[in-house]
């Protein structure tokens, strides 16, 4: 018996960050979309807990305890007195350390697949306290579609699209530390009042509306600047996009992957392939939004 967990990525149409609370976390308005990149988990009964990654990035994912995924099914194990006894695969394919999630997305994939082999038969709420425990993305990738997270992201309401976003994800060669970009956020702002993070009205109206051209009008990251200024190649690459025909181009999330929204899917492939003649980033991806959250692929026997 073994169960199989798909969960996809995200890009944070509006990233809107104040000041550093006293926890060291800052409080957001965090405005996710979930895009048509997955990573599926696989959860199968095993000696001991044994963690295993594939696809072109897992060299640089953690197979040791501090894997999210091995610390997702421990939170479970913790609470219903089960044994850790699981194999967790990771079949990976967003990209890692790039500002999409996918620690995230595989954490709450474990959690789904470790309590559906278990029978722990956690509810919805417990399962969402957990994934807050485990990061701040962590809910929403449970979730998937749209929300808007406030509080560190964690505090999820859910939010309507109208409509399909087509997408072009630009990838970097390295990663970005989330820890080290709001670091330098903070930096960016020393000395000013960094004003209160509010979502924008304008932007859940084009989300409602399922418009790409006012969403366009309205992407914001409030981490750009800190991700560009360790990562100031970013910059060609987005410029790249934009003269490529995209509607709007902004760094997902803590980045240092590109995000690239464009008016249709053709448009799409035109932007993916004006990115990959450019030169200014290593691979790229097309894709669509909203997408679902965390979902029961298979029961494998
Ligand atoms: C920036 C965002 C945007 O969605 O994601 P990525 O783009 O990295 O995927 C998130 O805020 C990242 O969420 P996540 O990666 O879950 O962060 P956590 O594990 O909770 O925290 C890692 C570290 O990021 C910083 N952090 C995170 C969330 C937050 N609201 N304020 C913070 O200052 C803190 O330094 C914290 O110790
Ligand atoms: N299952 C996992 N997948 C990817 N990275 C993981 C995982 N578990 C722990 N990590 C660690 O978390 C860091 C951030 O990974 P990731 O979630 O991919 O990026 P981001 O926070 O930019 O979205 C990685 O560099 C890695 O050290």
């Amino acid at each position: 018996m073994s169960v199989t967990v798909r969960v996809p990525a995200k890009v944070n149409v509006q990233l809107a960050v104040g000041g550093a609370r006293a926890d060291g976390f800052h409080d957001l308005a965090n405005v996710f979309l979930a895009v048509g990149l997955y990573d599926e988990v696989t959860a199968t009964p095993a000696d001991e807990l044994r963690v295993t990654c594939s696809g072109p990035d897992a060299h640089q994912v953690p197979l040791d305890r501090g894997n999210l995924a091995a610390r997702a099914a421990l939170a479970l194990v913790e609470r219903h007195g089960v044994a850790p006894d699981v194999h967790l695969h990771i079949a990976k394919d967003i990209p890692v350390a790039g500002g999409m999630a996918g620690g995230s997305a595989d954490a709450a994939g474990a959690l789904v697949a470790c309590d559906a082999l278990w029978g722990t038969g956690a509810s919805r709420g417990e399962l969402l306290g957990i994934c807050a425990e485990l990061g701040s993305d962590v809910p929403f990738s449970l979730v998937g579609g749209a929300a808007l997270g406030t509080g560190r992201g964690e505090v999820l309401t859910p939010l309507e699209v109208g409509g399909t976003f087509h997408w072009v994800f630009a990838l970097a060669d390295g990663g970005l530390s989330t820890p080290a970009v709001y670091r330098e956020f903070d930096r960016l702002w020393e000395g000013h009042e960094v004003p209160a993070p509010e979502a924008s009205p304008d932007l859940i109206e084009a989300l409602r509306a399922g418009d790409g051209v006012a969403l366009a009008g309205v992407l914001s990251n409030d981490l750009q600047p800190a991700a560009l200024s360790l990562f100031p190649a970013l910059e060609r690459t987005l410029a790249a996009g934009t003269d490529g025909g995209a509607l709007a181009a902004l760094v997902s999330g803590s980045g240092p992957t590109t995000a690239f929204l464009a008016k249709d899917e053709e448009s799409a492939r035109s932007v993916a392939d004006a990115l990959l003649a450019s030169r200014t980033c290593r691979a790229v991806r097309v894709t669509s939004g909203p997408a679902p959250g965390a979902t029961v692929r298979a029961h494998g026997t």
